[in-house]
């Protein structure tokens, strides 16, 4: 590997090397401050994105002021091919010496990680790509820090049991500054419909009143019912509800917000909503208000769920983390590391290892074969249970999934840096667009989610200019069975026209602004975060039970689990966090390190199973 100042010049270290020599002899070249880890760009992997590896290293080195030999010789480990580790890289390979293997690094999978971790658990993490975060992630562009996906970040306050994602940072040693947004979505709608979401309910209220005037007590009444479904959340410490020694033990401490959230757990927003309410337009502002968090109408929408957001934005508010969403799934493989365990890039899992029936390991693309008493699944049940496992043995609880719920579209975004003088004076952060018809509100295309982080925190931009990330439904049949330039050439008339759509309703001038400009359809989200179909997510396929239907995450397969974003309660950074945190405790409890009562454990697990059937 040649020694320390061979591969790591001082100039590399602080940041300022332009030219550097990896451990395979070759000379690449170190573009600063230009693109590192691109989830958006096609084509096989450039020295280009081989360096950016290597500038992963450097700031995680700057980060702990300089690092050690071993962190650095770790960061060139991940920097090369996989065939290229040796069997030494990777403790407990053929011997199971490891507790969990964790399979993709979102926010699901790392959060499952980082708290085993901490409860004294041996964790491995596998990720195909060459940074953590998923769908969290981020990339960088000629000066530009993009966020992956969403930059609403719900879960991130200093106050209550809900904010998941500061607790999940917290619990490995970690805490990010934030800037708190005044504005959780501005609303542009059918009927000139302009509704901003303040921060402060009464501000909100206030403002949503003064549109529909003759609903005020049915506003009230709605909203209040979303308060007392979060307060009884808040009030509860969040763990496995599959864990009967902890659930049993929440509804003897406060049974009244458990019979609470068991009432709502199979209702949805929109019926409740029509309880109180009877103007369409605002039903359909309410059919928005989830569209933006579900991808589905307020019908489908389970009312916890609803709650949860309609709230935690009020109740937390929505905080950004400085440096973008990227920071958080980054704290979070550092602070893993930090607790004893491992996380290894370009690391593809391709099947799950079955012993009797019972996951044992995991191979690897490379040939690879890795063992360890659980396995954690972090990859969308689809992909698990279609890709990893073999279809043909589906069981009967994944076929009951698949028949109620099916995958969301996935998105096509537009990842632009703009000038900054094309935004009006006070512009919000983040805006939701549907022009002129509220039946357009699902159709793919139909609506617009724009966000410009930048806004909040100008570092992510080059100076007097502004990162837009637009995005807007799409299903990947749209965009198969085409040429490569057939493929091109769409990519840039859709683009054309969702940029003019804002033109004309938000930024006159836009399209004279545009300095970079970068789209990606559901093939990209397909390709860089291995999601089949590039899915956002899973959606009912009819009007569910509220979230009776949703899985949590133990699974038929002994020894195996599933964490993410196709688990109870469903999309959402906040909601895949709860979702590792669910896990962890589950799997906690079956290596040991938790309590754990076996009788207790088949009764619940049991009584679960057919309360799902209900569904
Ligand atoms: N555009 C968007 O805004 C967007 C898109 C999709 C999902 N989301 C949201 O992101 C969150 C999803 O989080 P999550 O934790 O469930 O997952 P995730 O999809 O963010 O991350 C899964 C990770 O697992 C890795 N992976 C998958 N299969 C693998 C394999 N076989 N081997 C190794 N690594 C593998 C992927 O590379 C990825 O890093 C949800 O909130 C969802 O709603 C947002
Ligand atoms: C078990 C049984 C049977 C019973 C019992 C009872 C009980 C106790 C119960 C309990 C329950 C619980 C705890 C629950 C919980 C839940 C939760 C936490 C939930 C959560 C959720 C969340 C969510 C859903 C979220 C989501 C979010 C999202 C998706 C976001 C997104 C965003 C975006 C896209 C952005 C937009 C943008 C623009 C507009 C631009």
């Amino acid at each position: 590997m040649g020694t320390l100042s061979f591969m790591f010049p001082n100039s590399l270290l602080d940041g300022t090397c332009k030219i550097v020599a990896l451990g395979d002899g070759k000379t690449r070249y170190n573009k600063q401050g230009s693109s590192c880890f691109d989830p958006l760009r096609s084509g096989n992997c450039t020295d280009q994105q081989q360096l950016c590896g290597l500038s992963w290293g450097v700031d995680k080195a700057k980060g702990r002021r300089g690092g050690t030999v071993s962190n650095l010789k770790a960061v060139v480990d991940v920097d090369k091919r996989v065939e290229s580790y040796g069997s030494s890289d990777v403790e407990g390979n053929e011997s199971g010496s490891y507790d969990a293997i964790v399979i993709g690094s979102g926010i699901g999978g790392l959060v499952a990680a980082t708290q085993l971790a901490v409860k004294g658990a041996k964790v491995l993490v596998l990720e195909k790509y060459v940074i953590p975060g998923g769908s969290s992630g981020f990339y960088e562009r000629d000066g530009y820090k993009f966020d992956v996906g969403s930059s609403v970040m719900f879960g991130f306050s200093d106050k209550g049991n809900l904010n998941l994602i500061t607790q999940a940072l917290a619990a490995v040693g970690r805490k990010l500054e934030v800037i708190p947004d005044p504005t959780t979505v501005h609303f542009h709608l059918p009927n000139d419909l302009s509704v901003r979401i303040h921060r402060e309910y009464d501000d909100f209220i206030e403002e949503l009143v003064s549109k529909f005037p003759h609903e005020k007590e049915g506003i009230i009444k709605f909203y209040s019912e979303c308060w007392k479904i979060f307060n009884s959340l808040n009030s509860l410490e969040l763990k496995s509800l599959e864990e009967p020694i902890y659930l049993f033990g929440q509804f003897f401490k406060k049974p009244l917000e458990c019979l609470t959230l068991a009432y709502y757990l199979p209702q949805n927003a929109g019926s409740i909503a029509r309880k109180y309410i009877r103007d369409p337009g605002l039903l359909s502002f309410i059919d928005a208000e989830c569209f933006i968090v579900s991808t589905v109408n307020a019908l489908q929408t389970p009312m916890i769920n609803a709650s949860m957001v309609l709230c935690d934005r009020h109740f937390g508010g929505i905080n950004y983390p400085i440096g973008g969403v990227g920071e958080i799934a980054k704290s979070l493989a550092e602070g893993l590391d930090d607790h004893g365990s491992q996380i290894l890039y370009r690391a593809n899992v391709t099947s799950i290892i079955l012993d009797n029936g019972k996951a044992v390991g995991v191979k690897l693309s490379d040939g690879r074969k890795l063992y360890a008493k659980t396995i954690v699944s972090n990859a969308t049940r689809w992909d698990t249970f279609g890709k990893l496992l073999k279809a043909e043995n589906l069981p009967k609880e994944e076929e009951n999934f698949q028949k109620a719920y099916v995958k969301a579209p996935s998105f096509l975004s537009i990842h632009m840096g703009v000038k900054a003088d094309v935004l009006p004076p006070d512009t919000d952060c983040h805006h939701f667009v549907l022009e002129d018809d509220w039946t357009n509100l699902e159709k793919p295309y139909g609506s617009i989610f724009l966000s410009i982080p930048t806004v909040l925190d100008s570092s992510l931009a080059p100076e007097g200019h502004h990162i837009l990330h637009i995005f807007t439904t799409s299903s990947i049949e749209d965009w198969e069975g085409l040429s490569k330039k057939d493929y091109e050439v769409k990519k840039e008339l859709v683009a054309e026209s969702i940029i003019s759509r804002l033109e004309k309703t938000l930024f006159p001038g836009l399209k004279s602004s545009i300095h970079f400009k970068e789209v990606g359809t559901p093939k990209t989200h397909r390709r860089y975060l291995a999601r089949d179909s590039g899915t956002y997510g899973p959606m009912p396929r009819g009007t569910p039970k509220g979230l009776l239907g949703m899985p949590f995450n133990t699974t038929a397969i002994d020894g195996l689990y599933c964490v993410g974003d196709s688990c109870f309660p469903g999309q959402g950074v906040i909601a895949v966090a709860f979702s590792g945190v669910m896990c962890a405790h589950r799997v906690a409890a079956d290596l040991g390190f938790e309590k754990k009562s076996d009788v207790l454990d088949s009764a619940l697990l049991r009584l679960l199973g057919w309360l799902r059937t209900l569904a």
